[in-house]
């Protein structure tokens, strides 16, 4: 992933965070319960489910905003579950900051990212100090998956599951930083940012970024080369010739995107994913496809070699024919 910005420069993922709930693109139905909460002042405690960039973090900062005003610093804190210091450390965090004095508000609020890296004992610990001080806190949890939150807390929390952007939501995004920074980008260009970002709206402004300090306008070519994404025509290819039973070109292709274009093994899995049903394959072969891209998706995330396992899908293709 093009995840680090250019040296020397502003990020612009801090630069463009939306500063309030109706800034925040897409996602339209969560905006509006969350303004709906702030303006009766009956903020319950929250659990953000959803994947990477897609403005979990952003609508907690924007209901604090929305709250405390210039005040939000003081009312606010942010913690990583994560934190390899342990869930001590965490409580410990939180407690000095329930405890500390009030300015005049009711609650404040604490953001949890990531509760899903903690052990449900830390959870469980984690609920304890929930109840300790509901009395003049509110929790936001975020996690990728609310299956992994235990459910005496997701019980006590409004649950909200953000989804991958909407191709729309990213692209008028892009536009409109492309247009605040002066950069001039292609249709195509903002199409492919769309495709290399699946629904990931960090991604997206990261590879925006990256893209231009590369050349004068923004192209396909230009995403491609930063984005460390393959083109789905290149995916397609690959997967064709493994289906027609060329195991030997379409492992060619494959070694192309591993080696030369560094692309890892899960995008690759997940581009794939994505365009399974764009193939225009019979109904028995995309299901069988399906059916490989989940095994091998399952044993990457074992730790399985990547090489091993793609390989081994197209072989399987190629021997479905
Ligand atoms: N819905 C959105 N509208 C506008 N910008 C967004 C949106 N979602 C993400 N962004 C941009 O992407 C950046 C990262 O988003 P954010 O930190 O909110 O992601 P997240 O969902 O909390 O991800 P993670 O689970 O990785 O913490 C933001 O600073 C913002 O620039």
């Amino acid at each position: 992933m093009s995840d680090a910005p250019p040296q020397g420069r502003e990020v612009w993922i801090e630069k463009y965070r939306p500063g309030s709930l109706s800034e925040v693109a897409g996602h339209e139905t969560i905006v509006q319960r969350l303004e709906n909460y702030i303006e009766q002042n009956d903020l319950p405690h929250l659990l953000f489910a959803g994947p990477a960039g897609v403005g979990k973090t952003t609508c907690a900062v924007a209901i604090a905003k929305e709250i405390y005003g210039e005040h939000w610093r003081e009312n606010f804190l942010e913690l990583n579950a994560s934190d390899e210091r342990g869930i001590d450390v965490v409580r410990d965090r939180i407690k000095s900051f329930a405890r500390s004095s009030f300015g005049g508000y009711d609650y404040r609020v604490i953001f949890l990212d990531e509760a899903d890296a903690l052990t449900s004992d830390a959870q469980s610990a984690l609920r304890r100090t929930m109840e300790q001080f509901s009395h003049n806190t509110r929790f936001i949890l975020s996690c990728n998956y609310s299956s992994k939150i235990i459910d005496p807390i997701q019980s006590r929390c409004t649950v909200f599951r953000f989804s991958p952007l909407a191709d729309d939501a990213i692209a008028g995004q892009i536009r409109q930083i492309a247009d605040a920074e002066g950069i001039e980008i292609t249709k195509a260009g903002i199409d492919a940012l769309v495709y290399a970002a699946g629904g990931d709206m960090r991604k997206a402004i990261n590879d925006l970024q990256a893209a231009g300090v590369v050349g004068e306008t923004v192209d396909e070519e230009t995403v491609y080369d930063i984005a460390s994404t393959a083109r789905p025509e290149e995916i397609e290819e690959m997967v064709q010739l493994a289906l027609a039973g060329d195991f030997m070109a379409a492992r060619s292709i494959l070694e192309t995107l591993l080696t030369e274009e560094g692309i890892a093994g899960d995008d690759i899995i997940d581009q794939l994913h994505r365009s399974v049903w764009e193939y225009g394959l019979g109904e028995r072969e995309a299901v069988q496809l399906m059916d490989r891209i989940g095994e091998t998706d399952y044993r990457l995330t074992l730790g399985a070699n990547e090489r091993v396992q793609l390989e081994a899908l197209l072989a399987g293709l190629a021997l479905d024919e």
